[in-house]
């Protein structure tokens, strides 16, 4: 777990090996603590360098020992050994000095960073705070703004940035250990008081309560109701006021108020949830590990709409040539136009030249027989998407990857109109697909495994989080949207108001409620959708009962709100009113609040009081109760990948870890009473019924979500 060396037959090389990142697991603390006692007693040491393994410092505290009781020599005496000792100990930083492995490294004397090397303390992002001392050695070295800033935001910083603020001593291009061991000869006699952080102070801006308030409001309205960058304030603020001792106790103090709370495991969980979201399988057996992907080199992408648009900016960035098709001439230069004032943005924001030579658009479908890869994002049309495919399949070469972007359409139906059905899957872009890190890749059961392994790494290659989805209508994300607008909708029906819903789900950490997203994604799409379905327009049967579709409950209040040309944001006026077009605040209008009075008094409804709590768990148990359904279904192949699509996709908030770790964290047994209470007072809302796999894992005993894999693994699995 670490190994000593002598070198340079004076200096002990101590290198951190445990891969993928040399996480400070209990064997690895031993193992300094040891090496540490070693070189220290050792007379012929006269310093030391401690580097990691395969160019990886260290990435900090191992996070999966947090989720059982702490064993192993605790991490801050470990540290302290090290800046206590009368030899220079020097870190080499190559690859990542992050969380723990960053505070090691404020615990030795000096830091060398190879320049490509990244340093941060993400702490904040898991729920905890950098309680190795981060919070109390930080500030003493770089002064409290920049480590406010550093501490509360989890950001990484380079390794220029680093030696810029006075974090680290000195930047090579060359490797970090070698530096590093010439670097510690030199340190040999010289006096190394001076060079213990602990004994520095810290250096106190004359405006600190208000520079400390500051910080607070900007936490708080960035991220209402998340405990851990509040706790990191405060223990930033004891770096100023106390002294080194007490400020390391307040520090503890406030790690054990975040250290077991909901807040850390959802974070945490979603850490991993993350990771384990690109370990994709498919019922062949072929998987992540197993399947090789192509190379994509060049790709096209058919309809410069918002989604076409945002998918070439997405592959050009990343070098990828792409060839743009539209149908008309003015849709082309329109289009033409709008991707590269997107790409000089995207690349005077990064600070590098924009990939305008990359582009090529034309009119003709022609132009793409050498691609490597299509991207369809056409009209959410079946029979127009059907002729595309058609036409691709006439003009691509045979081995051409055909994609389509539909947001729930049947890519199997698209796939049985071309000559190579093994080659086609989804690839579902979010809005803005420049700016959306989610990508939902869709397996029909004729996609080959070299098709999803080729589209899950180009996803990567995009910066994307990707996930692997079965082929349904609305695959994962949209299939388990329907159920949640439908909720709110009833509960407007009821008695509640817009404000008042979105309210309770922003109170919950939306950062929007359900009706302000709508205005800003546009009513006007979803009433399309509903009238070619037939739930709305003429093509309704007259004799069907006004508030029921299909012997099941319907609120036709979304599609009265869209006659009235009311859209969203775009035309001024939706669920809420806006000064002008195009304008974000969202104010509250009388005229909805008449729209509901008449709507229910004509169908005879008494408005009743609606609590908070009742929206919640309305709204997010029946969403929780669909992803259950598509865990049955084989559509998602376990819960994490339906909690990384909706934190990544429509913005579910991470301090809550996505709707089925919600659901884990509220209690399966509560979660399924709640439903069949909702379930029984409203028979006609089929989606309150709770799902056979709810009943199944209460009645296993409501196992940990990450456990749930085991007791799907008896039904049917299309991924
Ligand atoms: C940037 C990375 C490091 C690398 O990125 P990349 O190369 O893309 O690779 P990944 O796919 O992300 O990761 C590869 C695999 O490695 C796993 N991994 C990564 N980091 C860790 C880690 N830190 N621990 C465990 N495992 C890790 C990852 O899951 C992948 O696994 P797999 O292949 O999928 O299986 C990137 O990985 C990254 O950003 N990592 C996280 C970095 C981070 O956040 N570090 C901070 C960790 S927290 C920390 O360091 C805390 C320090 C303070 C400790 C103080 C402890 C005191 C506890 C006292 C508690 C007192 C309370 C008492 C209360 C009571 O009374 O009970």
């Amino acid at each position: 777990m670490a190994r000593y060396e002598l070198v340079k037959r004076s200096v002990a090389l101590i290198t951190l090996t445990n891969p993928p990142v040399n996480a400070l697991s209990s064997p690895v603390r031993h193992a300094i603590a040891n090496s540490m006692e070693r070189a220290l007693s050792d007379p012929k040491v006269r310093a030391v360098v401690i580097c990691g393994e395969n160019g990886r410092f260290c990435g900090g505290a191992d996070i999966r020992e947090f989720a059982g009781p702490l064993r192993g020599p605790p991490l801050i005496p470990v540290l302290e050994a090290i800046e206590a000792g009368d030899k220079p100990v020097v870190a080499a930083i190559e690859g990542m000095a992050l969380g723990g492995g960053f505070e090691l490294a404020l615990f030795c004397h000096y830091r060398i960073a190879q320049s490509k090397a990244r340093l941060g303390l993400p702490e904040v992002t898991l729920g905890i705070l950098p309680a190795a001392g981060g919070t109390q050695r930080l500030p003493r070295l770089i002064g409290i703004p920049a480590a406010l800033e550093m501490i509360t935001t989890g950001r990484h910083i380079s390794a220029q940035e680093a030696l810029k603020l006075g974090i680290v001593d000195q930047v090579t291009d060359q490797n970090a250990c070698e530096t590093a061991l010439e670097f510690a000869l030199k340190a040999v006699g010289k006096p190394l008081s001076p060079r213990r952080v602990s004994t520095l102070t810290t250096p106190c801006p004359p405006d600190l309560d208000a520079l400390l308030e500051a910080a607070t409001m900007q936490v708080k309205k960035k991220t209402p109701g998340v405990m851990a960058p509040l706790a990191c304030i405060q223990a930033v603020r004891a770096a100023a006021t106390m002294p080194y001792s007490k400020g390391m106790k307040r520090e503890s103090e406030l790690m054990a108020t975040l250290f077991n709370s909901g807040q850390a495991r959802a974070l945490q969980y979603c850490f991993f949830a993350q990771r384990t979201a690109g370990k994709w399988t498919l019922p062949s057996g072929a998987q992540w590990n197993n399947s090789k992907p192509r190379e994509i080199r060049s790709a096209a992408v058919i309809g410069l709409g918002t989604m076409g648009r945002g998918i070439v900016v997405s592959l050009a960035r990343v070098g990828i040539s792409v060839i743009a098709v539209e149908s008309e001439k003015k849709l082309l230069e329109n289009g033409r136009q709008m991707v590269i004032g997107m790409l000089e943005r995207d690349a005077k924001r990064r600070g590098v030249s924009a990939s305008l030579n990359l582009l090529k658009f034309t009119l003709s479908l022609q132009d793409l027989k050498d691609v490597d890869l299509v991207i369809e994002a056409v009209f959410e049309d079946m029979a127009l998407k059907k002729r595309v495919f058609q036409e691709l399949s006439k003009v691509c070469r045979p081995g051409t990857l055909l994609c389509t972007n539909t947001s729930g359409l049947d890519v199997d139906a698209l796939a049985g109109v071309t000559d190579r059905p093994h080659l086609v899957a989804g690839m579902h872009f979010f809005s803005p697909a420049h700016v959306m890190k989610l990508l939902e890749v869709v397996c029909g059961p004729r996609s080959s495994s070299e098709t999803i392994a080729t589209a899950m790494s180009l996803g990567k290659k995009m910066g994307k989080v990707s996930v692997a989805v079965g082929n349904c209508p609305g695959f994962v994300g949209n299939r388990m949207l329907k159920p949640y607008l439908d909720q709110a909708t009833f509960l407007l029906e009821e008695g509640a108001t817009p404000e008042q819903i979105d309210k309770a789900l922003e109170d919950f950490g939306f950062a929007m409620g359900v009706f302000r997203m709508s205005d800003l994604a546009g009513l006007d799409v979803g009433w399309r959708v509903r009238k070619e379905s037939g739930l709305t327009g003429p093509d309704v049967d007259p004799k069907n009962p006004p508030r029921k579709r299909q012997g099941r409950r319907y609120c036709p209040i979304p599609d009265m709100v869209c006659e009235q040309g009311r859209f969203g944001q775009k035309t001024g006026r939706g669920w809420y009113k806006y000064d002008k077009p195009g304008d974000t605040n969202a104010k509250p209008d009388p005229l909805i609040q008449n729209l509901l009075e008449t709507y229910r008094s004509r169908y005879g409804i008494q408005p009743r009081n609606i609590s908070d709590q009742e929206i919640i768990e309305r709204c997010l148990f029946v969403l929780a109760n669909e992803g259950f359904r598509i865990l049955e279904d084989g559509m998602a192949a376990r819960p994490e990948d339906i909690d990384v699509i909706y934190l990544f996709g429509y913005a579910f908030p991470r301090h809550r870890g996505g709707p089925m770790f919600y659901a884990s964290m509220v209690g399966l047994e509560r979660v399924l009473e709640r439903l069949e209470h909702y379930h029984q007072a409203h028979p006609d809302v089929p989606h309150l019924e709770p799902s056979a796999l709810l009943k199944k894992l209460v009645a296993c005993g409501s196992p940990p979500v990450q456990q749930w894999r085991e007791h799907i693994k008896t039904m049917r699995s299309h991924l």
